[in-house]
């Protein structure tokens, strides 16, 4: 296996093990059709409190190790390599959520749509559905979850402010919607983000078709 850039000569075995997680979960989520033309963006969180991100314009569908980045405390790469341009809003996930260890970002066709259907009431209501107990914590289809939905911005720093109510609240469910833009998904290891976002797939999905019937 290829190594991240910049990872020290000893790396531990659970963020090695988390990073071939990702890049397997990367290739599977870009096989579905999910990452097209360089679009999305993936990161976990290192034993050691390091986010290793992946880099800007890199093909997601044949993610390698080493298309993945190590930051600095403050979020920055090493000099010469331009980490994703959406590296905030991981950091701000990574900052408000202390026990996730990973971050998914996908632009499949569901989810775009989707955003940009319920962007006045500014979420997505899902109630009634089996697979809601996919998300952590979740234990009946009883429930109503509110997918929160964001307007897009090419301004990160806007963009990343308009989030950030969205993580200071206690919402149940691991996850927002950029409007036009896709999805940003997260869990407690690569396993549970990649869960979380299948399902969400899903649930989108099936919210499109209740639409339409
Ligand atoms: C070509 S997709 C536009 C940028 C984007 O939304 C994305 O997810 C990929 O950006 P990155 O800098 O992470 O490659
Ligand atoms: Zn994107």
């Amino acid at each position: 296996m290829s190594r991240p850039r910049d990872l020290p000569e000893e790396p531990d075995p659970v963020s090695l093990r988390r990073i071939e997680a990702l890049v397997a979960v990367a290739r599977d989520f870009g096989q579905r059709g999910w990452t097209p033309a360089t679009s999305g963006n993936y990161s976990v969180r290192l034993e050691n409190g390091q986010i290793a991100v992946t880099r800007s314009g890199a093909d997601k569908r044949w993610l390698e190790p080493a298309d993945l980045l190590l930051l600095d405390a403050d979020g920055q790469p090493e000099p010469g390599v331009r980490a994703s341009a959406e590296t905030p809003l991981h950091l701000q996930i990574y900052r408000h959520r202390p026990r996730v260890k990973a971050v998914l970002h996908v632009h499949s066709p569901a989810v775009t749509v989707a955003s940009r259907l319920a962007v006045g009431e500014g979420r997505i209501r899902l109630h009634n559905y089996e697979l809601l107990k996919a998300l952590s914590g979740v234990d009946t289809h009883d429930i109503e979850i509110s997918l929160p939905i964001v307007a897009n911005d090419q301004d990160m720093s806007r963009l990343a402010a308009s989030v950030e109510p969205l993580l200071a609240a206690d919402n149940p469910c691991p996850a927002y919607l950029i409007e036009g833009h896709g999805i940003y998904a997260w869990g407690d290891d690569v396993a549970d983000a990649a869960r979380h976002l299948d399902a969400l797939e899903f649930l989108l999905n099936c919210h499109l078709l209740e639409r339409s019937a």
